[in-house]
């Protein structure tokens, strides 16, 4: 599902009017009903305050307004602005209300009080600068109120782009998004406005939002996973699934090898291999008898040949040897190379040599790495983590796997998938070296790197979820509870109909 700016969305709404030509009282008039049909099978019973606002996401106001009280519900239709401000498509179904003879009033605080279940029809995409009055105070006596409140298409005073949240936006209980989510939903602080949510299609042609979205940002879904999901035939023998090679673990991190390796033979790797210190191997095979073993002090590309997708990085440790395995790799492995963790360390003095390689390279930074490969910091790159890892793959030629809630997979021809699977219980040491045994092991399945990516990302998010809904409390979740359990959360994908 494509993902957009509030821009993108008013253009798609434009097109959809001028070139298609489906008139945009129509567009409301489905987006008020089906907001309103939702509300009804929610709140049987129950008692409306709507807000209505200036622009159209007051209009949908007005159509949900008259919806309900068709549908016999008690609603008090409360504008904020003075009734003169209202135009276009919005002044129409305001007319539409009274002539179906229904009234509205201007908001006092009361109203409030009156209501069971405020609808907040007041500031939408069309939302530029800051919150201003009448905005700020009606948005502050509804939070004070403590009524449920149910926002449509986006919390009034949250920004549908990658923008500063204002202190002072409404925090919704619930928000009925609109035809495409929007970028902010997939973003922090902002999310936690939106409260529970839920996208509801209003009739715009997706040719339109195909038209002017220029950003191709897309939510990556257990659809797209399952599509592309790959089965094991019958007929397969182990080289058929890959030959991975990880380079992982030291004397002191023997457990990243143990973590990254379980994963990749968990998750389909033919053979892996696991190039580490010599004296780490007992630990880790005694954990992972599936691996094979390379002594990190024998030549690399003894280790890399033959291999179909190499990962370095989990539990190196940051000396100059970690830095030339991966300056090695990246100048002389000619397949798909994973660079995670301290693999990463000194990455940004390498770029020119990246830049240069044929074959793909993925980087999976959490915004702590992230940060240092920019010279920024952390909260920076979290205020801006779209641009940030679209920039950085772009510029590189690489994917970036920029971690966290809603890890976001950049490519380096500009597009950007983000993953919706994942809990707390992913925040937690050993997680990210599960990660980079997963991707591994697609990389080395998958022919198209971002499907790889996206789905390992999936599938990583997707197991800790199974966790959760088998009871398992996030705070006691661990890495290699993940990794055992994904033997589980496969089998859901095998096994899905309609691929
Ligand atoms: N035909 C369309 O364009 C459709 C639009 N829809 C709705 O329309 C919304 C977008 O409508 P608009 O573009 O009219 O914009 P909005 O309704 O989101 O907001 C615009 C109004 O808010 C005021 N405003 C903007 N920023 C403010 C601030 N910081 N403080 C106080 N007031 C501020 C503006 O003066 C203007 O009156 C969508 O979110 C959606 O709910 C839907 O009805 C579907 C069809
Ligand atoms: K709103």
């Amino acid at each position: 599902m494509r993902i957009v700016t509030g821009g993108e969305m008013q253009n798609a709404d434009q097109y959809t009017m001028d070139h298609i030509g489906l008139d945009g009282r129509i567009l409301m008039e489905n987006a008020g009903r089906a907001a309103a049909l939702r509300l009804m099978e929610d709140y049987a019973g129950r008692k409306f305050t709507v807000l209505v606002g200036s622009g159209n996401n007051g209009g949908d106001g007005f159509v949900i307004s008259r919806t309900l009280l068709e549908a016999g519900f008690e609603v008090t239709v409360c504008i904020i602005p003075g009734e003169d401000r209202f135009s276009g498509d919005s002044e129409y179904h305001k007319t539409i209300l009274e002539k179906s003879g229904f009234g509205w009033k201007r908001y006092d605080r009361e109203d409030l009080e009156k209501a069971d279940i405020i609808v907040d029809a007041m500031l939408g995409t069309g939302l530029y600068g800051e919150i201003r009055e009448p905005y700020l105070t009606v948005i502050r006596d509804v939070t004070d109120s403590g009524k449920r409140v149910v926002s449509i298409d986006l919390p009034s005073g949250v920004p549908a782009a990658e923008e500063t949240v204002p202190e002072s936006a409404l925090r919704a209980d619930h928000t009925i998004i609109l035809q495409q989510p929007k970028l902010s939903f997939y973003l922090y602080p902002a999310r936690d406005y939106y409260g529970d949510s839920e996208v509801l299609q209003i009739g715009i042609p997706k040719r339109a939002i195909d038209e002017v979205a220029h950003s191709h940002r897309f939510e990556w879904t257990l659809a797209d996973t399952g599509k592309h999901w790959l089965k094991r035939s019958a007929s397969s023998h182990k080289g058929s699934h890959g030959k991975v090679g990880l380079i992982a673990g030291n004397d002191m991190m023997p457990g990243a090898a143990v973590m990254s390796a379980g994963a990749a033979v968990k998750s389909g790797a033919g053979l892996t291999m696991v190039n580490t210190v010599k004296s780490a191997v007992p630990v880790i095979a005694s954990r992972l008898p599936e691996a094979t073993f390379y002594d990190r002090d024998q030549s690399l590309e003894g280790f890399y040949k033959g291999k179909d997708a190499v990962a370095v990085g989990p539990g190196i440790g940051t000396g100059s040897d970690s830095r030339e395995m991966v300056v090695d790799l990246v100048d002389n492995f000619d397949g798909p190379l994973l660079i995670d963790a301290d693999g990463l360390n000194q990455f940004g003095d390498i770029l020119p040599l990246v830049r240069n390689r044929k074959a793909p390279t993925v980087i999976t930074p959490h915004p702590g790495e992230m940060a240092k490969l920019i010279d920024s910091t952390p909260a920076k790159v979290n205020g801006a983590r779209f641009e940030t890892a679209e920039k950085y793959a772009r510029n590189n030629g690489i994917y970036v796997v920029l971690k966290g809630p809603y890890t976001i997979v950049a490519t380096p021809d500009g597009r950007t998938f983000v993953n919706i699977t994942g809990n707390s219980g992913l925040a937690k040491g050993g997680t990210g070296d599960a990660l980079t045994g997963i991707i591994l092991s697609f990389l080395a399945h998958y022919d198209d790197v971002q499907t790889a990516v996206s789905s390992a990302v999936f599938m990583h998010g997707h197991t800790a979820d199974h966790l959760l809904e088998r009871g398992i409390a996030a705070s006691s979740m661990t890495a290699s509870g993940i990794i055992d359990y994904m033997e589980t959360a496969f089998n859901i994908l095998d096994n899905m109909q309609g691929r």
